[in-house]
């Protein structure tokens, strides 16, 4: 089944009302309005018509909104399939007020309501089988704020700058390690963690919008089924995206402007792999922003509804061009309805790519879709064929007029920590696999292919995955310390290795990486336990070892210290931030080190001296002020020669030239070499309306391949396009 694609066209804000509106809605059918109608900015007496499953105008409701689109696919999750709900639009066209809503019971947006619905479900379901069937419901909220994941239930002030990591763990699902997964038994609360964890969410300012989203959240609610043979896990996701900006409008200062580079480059992936995904590429650039990587778009098995927002003034003319264009490649995307797997009681089943806490997501090569069946269609033609009454509209989120609604009692919200348990039942997600009819109680017998060393190992696994933790719950009595810059820049170039890695190294890797995190902070209880977290990943590491005995060694002057504070030399005190080795050799604690004695596994993980300027004057003892990096200038042949062709494989510099012309942000275009304001903003303005396209349509979303595109920008010259790409550092 393709992603149901449906459009919701926004009402007119107060400051529009004297504004022109070029949006409309039309009805192909008496089934209601499917065809949304926008003029070519080049010719207003032309129209361009965009088809979608459903389109709501402006006067639609939440309620309406929800029952139609986010209900139904609500049966399935208790089903076992796994849904995936996004909003996707320019800024200030209404995705947080469709996603989150307001305050008020009608403007209450999808999450809330779905989760109303979850639980009335949930209660209805324990109710027919007498209690036998149990459901559960806990989740995850995080956000991916300049490409770096935060976990929403931390307060920004307890963050790791560096983010949380995420992996691709065994099976191909992407994993962010680390996650708090809270239990959530009944709506309040849900309310009560939902509206803290908001207050978390990175906004601001824009002249577009005063409450603009800076970050994509993405909330996981997941869901667990217990009968009494067995359980069933499915996640229901609800992702809000954040817009895309034209930077001439929003009136972005520097810091908004680097936000919104970072919005901007991760929806052009996100659009890059629609277009590859559409087009049936060979390669779909998932890996080039975090966003693409979590949302999987065409990957994760379920089922997957996006809700395109558009504003229906002119002001938005080109944005809104561009998401109808977008929307119409996603909406050819096909994915696969597949159920997940039940866990039987009995003795656990072999769980693959098990890891730290948080919720995965299901990825998996495009197969073609041969037992696909439409599920929201049957639901539809069966209600219809029976005469049955539309879905019952639910009771706590209604629309309608409500004599007395009962005062919201005060709770106190439950802690908002990691705890064992949460991290364990986050990584028992089990694998997903085809079948062609679901039913929803299955009396299967036991999985026979466990073998006593599997159930070992599994148990194995998932004491380490409670101690890590509890590891990182545990309270750290020092104060968090800032994170210089270059230590900043080390953490993530380890990050970047770290997402390639598999398997067991990789969870290796994770709790190195969360040590040198710690460590950096200054947290040095929860560094050492996170080093030895990684030993057995590292057998007789002797660095490793040394590393974890220099971190006692530290610990245990800190606290002689604490109990004789108050002679130590100043000389001292200094020295404690770093040790000494056997050759008199100066090694600060936040050294990088490789962890690996085999030449392989140090291209894993060596923070090696090329990657990071001044580890190798640190090693030496000695802190040198880092040095600009020189600008080299390659005198490589005419990339003409070489790459006359879409085809032409792109060097380094010439990728970046066109991922930053694509971006279609003026001010990243202008600090490109040779390029001023007014070049910047020809070339956005040729990619946004004078594309190649003849009729026009597509000049709304022209994109750059290849050399050769660039060469046909209008008004840059060879000489220019050499001036920009020398320019560029490598
Ligand atoms: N359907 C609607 N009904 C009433 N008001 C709406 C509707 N949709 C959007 N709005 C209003 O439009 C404004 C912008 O909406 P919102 O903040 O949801 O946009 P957004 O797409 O999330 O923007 P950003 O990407 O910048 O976060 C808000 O004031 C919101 O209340």
């Amino acid at each position: 089944m393709s992603v149901r694609v449906v459009a919701r066209i926004r009402p007119l804000l107060k400051s529009e009302l004297e504004k022109d509106q070029i949006v409309t809605s039309h009805a192909a059918t008496d089934d209601g309005p499917t065809i949304v109608k926008i003029p070519n900015p080049k010719n207003f007496a032309e129209e361009f018509s965009f088809q979608f499953n459903s389109v709501y105008e402006q006067e639609s409701t939440q309620q309406e909104l929800f029952e139609a689109e986010v209900a139904p696919t609500i049966k399935h999750l208790f089903l076992g399939y796994d849904v995936t709900i996004f909003a996707y639009g320019s800024t200030g066209t209404g995705k947080t007020h469709t996603m989150r809503g307001g305050k008020s019971l009608g403007d209450r947006g999808m999450i809330p309501r779905m989760l109303s619905n979850i639980y009335r479900k949930s209660r209805a379901l324990e109710k027919s089988t007498n209690g036998d069937t149990k459901a559960a419901v806990s989740m995850s909220y995080y956000e991916i704020y300049n490409d770096r994941v935060y976990d929403l239930f931390e307060p920004p002030d307890k963050r790791t700058p560096t983010g949380l990591p995420i992996r691709e763990a065994e099976g191909g699902k992407t994993v962010v390690v680390g996650l708090t997964e809270v239990p959530c038994g009944s709506l309040k609360d849900f309310e009560v963690l939902y509206d803290k964890a908001n207050a978390n969410r990175s906004t601001g300012a824009t002249k577009l919008n005063a409450h603009s989203s800076r970050s994509h959240a993405i909330l996981c609610v997941k869901l667990t089924v217990t009968s009494p043979t067995e359980t069933r896990v499915s996640v229901a996701s609800a992702i809000d995206l954040a817009g895309s900006e034209d930077n001439r409008r929003t009136g972005n200062g520097k810091d908004r402007m680097v936000e919104s580079a970072s919005i901007n480059k991760s929806l052009f992936v996100l659009a890059q792999c629609v277009e590859a995904i559409a087009k049936k590429q060979p390669r779909i650039p998932y890996r080039e922003s975090k966003m693409t990587r979590i949302l999987s778009l065409g990957q994760n098995n379920g089922f997957t509804v996006m809700i395109l927002n558009l504003a229906p003034v002119k002001a938005y003319h080109l944005d809104t061009l561009s998401s109808l264009n977008f929307a119409n490649r996603t909406k050819k995307i096909e994915v696969r309805e597949v159920e997940n797997d039940p866990i039987f009681k009995g003795p656990p089943r072999q769980v693959s790519g098990a890891s730290l806490g948080g919720p995965t997501i299901q990825r998996q090569p495009l197969r073609p879709l041969t037992n696909s069946i439409n599920v929201n269609l049957i639901a539809t033609k069966d209600a219809a064929g029976k005469n049955e009454k539309p879905p019952k509209a639910f009771s706590v989120y209604s629309d309608r007029y409500r004599p007395s609604i009962p005062k919201p009692v005060t709770q106190k919200s439950p802690p908002l920590k990691r705890t064992a348990d949460t991290s364990f039942t986050g990584s028992t997600r089990p694998a997903k696999a085809s079948r062609p009819t679901p039913s929803f109680i299955r009396r299967g017998p036991e999985p026979a292919n466990l073998t006593k060393a599997s159930i070992e190992s599994l148990v194995e696994q998932k004491v380490s995955e409670i101690l890590a933790a509890r590891a990182l719950n545990a309270p750290d009595p020092l104060p968090t310390k800032t994170i210089s810059e270059e230590v900043q820049r080390r953490l993530d170039s380890i990050e970047k290795r770290l997402e390639g890695q598999e398997g067991e190294r990789a969870e290796g890797l994770s709790y190195l990486f969360m040590a040198k995190q710690h460590q950096a902070r200054g947290e040095d209880g929860s560094a050492l336990k996170m080093y030895e977290l990684a030993r057995p990943y590292f057998p007789d590491n002797q660095k490793l070892e040394s590393k974890i005995e220099r971190l006692k060694e530290k610990m245990a002057r800190k606290r002689e210290e604490v109990e004789e504070p108050p002679h130590k030399p100043e000389e001292s005190v200094a020295r404690d931030a770093r040790t000494e080795d056997r050759n008199g050799q100066h090694h600060d604690d936040d050294d990088d080190e490789s962890y690996h004695d085999d030449g392989d596994a140090e291209s894993a993980y060596n923070d090696s001296d090329a990657d990071d300027n001044g580890s190798t004057s640190r090693r030496a003892g000695r802190w040198r002020k880092p040095t600009k990096p020189k600008r080299k200038r390659i005198s490589s042949p005419d990339p003409l020669a070489q790459q006359d062709g879409s085809t032409a494989i792109l060097t380094p510099r010439t990728r970046y030239l066109i991922d930053v012309l694509n971006s279609r942000d003026v001010a990243r275009i202008k600090s490109l070499s040779g390029l001023g304001a007014k070049r910047a903003e020809g070339i956005v303005d040729f990619l946004n309306g004078d594309g190649n396209d003849d009729d026009g349509r597509e000049g709304a979303g022209t994109t750059l391949h290849s050399w050769t595109d660039l060469t046909r920008l209008r008004g840059i010259g060879k000489k220019t396009l050499e001036t920009m790409r020398e320019g560029v550092i490598v």
